[in-house]
């Protein structure tokens, strides 16, 4: 185990830039999800610090020592990527043992590690198994469980879980995460999924046009985002100028806000007219116009108001972000 450092890593394919000057560390046994729209060059990134791509400027650094011009092969890392890639001709226990083998490690020894690996990835007795007659989710925790094996220094995850539904890739998201946890890996996931990198990840890095714009703990930055467009990608419906802000409680400041941010309250301090409603099955999501503020959405528990009502509003504080100030206007927008 050890410490990952990317520094100033920069590549670009015929002129254009896709990672440009990249500095990112990942702390032993902790994971670093970094976050990105597509395109924005996390692939590329990744395939960096594996050493499938060899990078225009910048250094890969682990433990201390270089690997910039190190090959894959002798890197120590482990690569798991969207489809699992499992070999279809081996069994469950023949695709886990696959690292174990080539180290010649004795059948006994080799048996037990799987069964232990395949304990924790919560697949216990899908041993004889192919892979094709397999869910989607339990394909990728035989690959998770494949890349385990290996005990690599560092596990690199590409996209692992956006191949299946949303149901399981949030189940999965969490056994990931506590797998990571218990085995003590220290991790890279690229992502374009904000709950997926928060669900999984210790620390998060923002990335746009193959620049980190955002790096630091996940909470810290899902809370604080760098920007209006930073926000927009956290998952924030509604950014708001600074004008707004004073009337929700951040005088002076720009202010990002969740779905959830504003929740009927008969007692709450800000008066709206509703404009329509509709339930869905986590509550009733309502738009309603405020006075000087325009349109935005807001939640109820209770049942949806009628068109044209007069209700009244309060902001729930976890689901408002402040935003820096950066003195350039930004303009509402709901989506
Ligand atoms: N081998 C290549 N040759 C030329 N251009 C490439 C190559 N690989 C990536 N690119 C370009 O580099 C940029 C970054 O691509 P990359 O795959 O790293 O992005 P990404 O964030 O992983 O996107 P996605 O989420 O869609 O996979 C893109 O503009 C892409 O077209």
């Amino acid at each position: 185990m050890g410490e990952l450092q990317i520094q100033d890593v920069s590549v670009s394919f015929d002129g254009s830039p896709a990672v440009d000057g990249v500095d990112l560390t990942v702390s032993t046994g902790y994971t670093l999800a970094v976050l990105g729209p597509s395109g924005c060059g996390k692939s590329t990134l990744l395939r960096v610090v594996a050493g499938l791509q060899r990078p225009d400027r910048g250094r890969v650094i682990f433990d201390g020592v270089d690997l910039t011009q190190t090959p894959t092969h002798r890197r120590g890392f482990a690569l798991m990527f969207q489809d699992g890639q499992l070999f279809a001709h081996l069994d469950v226990a023949q695709n886990v043992a696959y690292a174990l083998r080539r180290r010649r490690l004795p059948r006994a020894v080799v048996r037990a590690r799987v069964a232990e690996l395949l304990d924790l990835v919560g697949l216990a007795g899908l041993q004889d198994r192919r892979p094709g007659s397999l869910s989607g989710g339990q394909q990728q925790r035989v690959a998770l469980a494949r890349a385990l094996a290996a005990e690599p220094r560092l596990l690199l995850l590409d996209e692992p879980l956006s191949a299946l539904d949303t149901a399981l890739r949030e189940q999965l998201a969490i056994q990931l995460r506590d797998v990571l946890r218990t085995t003590g890996t220290t991790a890279i996931m690229v992502t374009h999924d904000q709950e997926e990198a928060f669900a999984v990840a210790d620390d998060v890095a923002l990335l746009r046009d193959g620049r980190v714009v955002q790096h630091g703990p996940a909470l810290e930055v899902w809370r604080a985002p760098v920007d209006a467009d930073a926000a927009r990608f956290l998952g924030y419906r509604t950014v708001l100028p600074a004008e707004a802000g004073l009337s929700l409680g951040h005088p002076g400041s720009p202010i990002a806000l969740r779905r959830n941010a504003l929740r009927l309250d008969r007692d709450g301090p800000i008066e709206a007219t509703v404009l329509s409603s509709a339930a869905d099955p986590d509550g009733v999501r309502v738009m309603v116009r405020i006075e000087g503020l325009g349109d935005l959405p807001a939640v109820t528990d209770g049942p949806a108001p009628e068109r044209g009502a007069q209700v009244r509003l309060r902001v729930q504080p976890s689901s408002v972000a402040k935003l820096p100030d950066v003195g350039r206007s930004v303009t509402s927008r709901t989506d």
